[in-house]
């Protein structure tokens, strides 16, 4: 039986990812190997996006797996068309050229807000050969918030540079399978020769080392190998690392070498602008209005954003309707109430009384003293920006105030957030303690 790289991709996937999806999703493509790398044809827009989304790691990780690595994988629509004759082995693809970035992941596409200004200055340091001061770089932070896109962005830069160098991007989870794989098959030279071969090395999600000793060690010498020839390392966390229990404290103190910065979960406007720049990415008309309805909604996370794009996509292609703001309230219904329920007004009255250790009944009363007036102002402002209530419903909560006192009190948070740092920290604060 002819038993191409493309079947032997699926039987492996098959073991890692449900039946379904792999009925679903991956089944219909058409797999085209080439000298530049796998085409995967799919059968329409919305399988495209889906393997684009969710899968395309799953495919790189299982060529790769298989010792496999296409110079690129690209997902397009179509099928049938292209000669299958093609579909080879790539055989001659050397080990080294692990260029397997995700060209969309570029500084070009990354929104950049307050949230994410500094670790996007730190990372475009970080792409200049030149300069190794920032060596290495770790970024930390909560899920989904674009670590991996910006680390990426890096590796696509450098290859921009020169696209000779050696850049490898590899998942921790992914170090570790390969490691297990090359001490099975006794190859441990060969996989240290690779990753100390390296010009870049950029590592994510290093809390999966947690708990593993061997490949702690074995990441130790590779990390020091690199480190001690200047070569350029970028690690991902999903918190600071040395809050990570499980990883021995000589990889944390390497890593706090370099420099170290934070992600934080985006404000409204970046929220805003990413769902509008990923919509005209997908050739997705949204209208502004629809982006901001759900961006007050979809705070924590922008692959929750997203995914609440595609998903707004793919209704409205079934339905054939264009997407408006009550197009979206029915079309996210679910995945909206899920946000809607974390906050609430009470949610937020009690967590800023909490926060500035006073009473409930304060908050709400009559005192206008300024240690009253400013936290109620402040949980007035939270409740205009996370909540969808109108200005005479905030008020009508606080205490049976009228619309302008919320306006004002929105117009002075704002205004005291740029000029008063202390007062931007605790809106912050008070932001993520709600919304996560
Ligand atoms: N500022 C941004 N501009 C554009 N896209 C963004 C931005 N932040 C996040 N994204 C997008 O959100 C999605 C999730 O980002 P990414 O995978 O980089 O998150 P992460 O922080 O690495 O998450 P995890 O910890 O789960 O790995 C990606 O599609 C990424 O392009």
């Amino acid at each position: 039986m002819a038993d191409t790289l493309w079947q032997r991709c699926l039987t492996h996937i098959e073991a890692r990812l449900p039946e379904k999806d792999i009925n679903l999703w991956l089944r219909p493509l058409e797999a085209d190997f080439t000298d530049e790398g796998l085409d995967l044809m799919a059968p329409n827009e919305v399988v495209r996006d889906q393997v684009e989304r969710e899968l395309r790691t799953p495919i790189a990780n299982a060529l790769n797996d298989l010792g496999a690595v296409p110079k690129r994988i690209r997902v397009l629509v179509g099928g049938g068309q292209k000669p299958r004759a093609t579909e080879s082995e790539p055989a001659a693809a050397p080990p080294t050229s692990r260029h397997n970035l995700d060209s969309r992941y570029t500084f070009e596409s990354f929104v950049q807000g307050k949230s994410n200004q500094i670790a996007r200055a730190a990372a475009e340091q970080a792409a200049n050969p030149d300069n190794m001061a920032y060596n290495p770089l770790l970024i930390y932070g909560g899920v989904g918030l674009g670590k991996t896109h910006l680390m990426q962005s890096v590796g696509n830069r450098l290859l921009d540079t020169n696209p000779r160098a050696k850049v490898a991007y590899v998942r921790s989870e992914h170090f570790v399978n390969e490691m297990i794989t090359a001490i099975r098959h006794n190859r441990m030279d060969r996989f240290k020769a690779h990753y100390r071969s390296l010009d870049a090395l950029l590592i994510d999600d290093i809390q999966f080392f947690a708990n593993k000793d061997r490949s702690q060690e074995e990441f130790f010498h590779t990390f020091n190998s690199l480190l001690e020839s200047n070569q350029r390392i970028v690690i991902t966390c999903d918190r600071f690392p040395k809050e990570v229990e499980g990883l021995e404290d000589r990889l944390k103190s390497r890593f706090s070498w370099g420099l170290s910065v934070a992600v934080e979960p985006p404000e409204l406007e970046t929220r805003v602008a990413i769902m509008l720049s990923k919509a005209d990415y997908h050739g997705i008309t949204l209208p502004q209005e629809v982006a901001f309805f759900i961006a007050k909604r979809v705070r924590s996370n922008v692959r929750d954003l997203e995914g609440a794009l595609h998903r707004l996509k793919a209704s409205a292609q079934i339905t054939g309707t264009p997407i408006t703001v009550d197009f979206a309230k029915q079309a996210l219904h679910d995945m909206l109430a899920v946000y809607d329920r974390l906050v609430t007004l009470e949610n937020i009255q009690r967590t800023v009384a909490e926060y500035y250790k006073m009473r409930l009944a304060d908050l709400l009363g009559k005192k206008r003293t300024r240690s009253v007036a400013r936290p109620r102002q402040i949980a007035m402002a939270l409740a205009k920006e996370l909540t969808n209530h109108s200005l005479p419903e905030i008020g009508q909560g606080f205490g049976g105030r009228d619309h302008t006192t919320v306006l004002h009190a929105c117009r002075k948070v704002k205004e005291l957030r740029e000029t008063d740092a202390r007062m931007e920290e605790d809106y912050a604060n008070l932001s993520r303690i709600l919304t996560s």
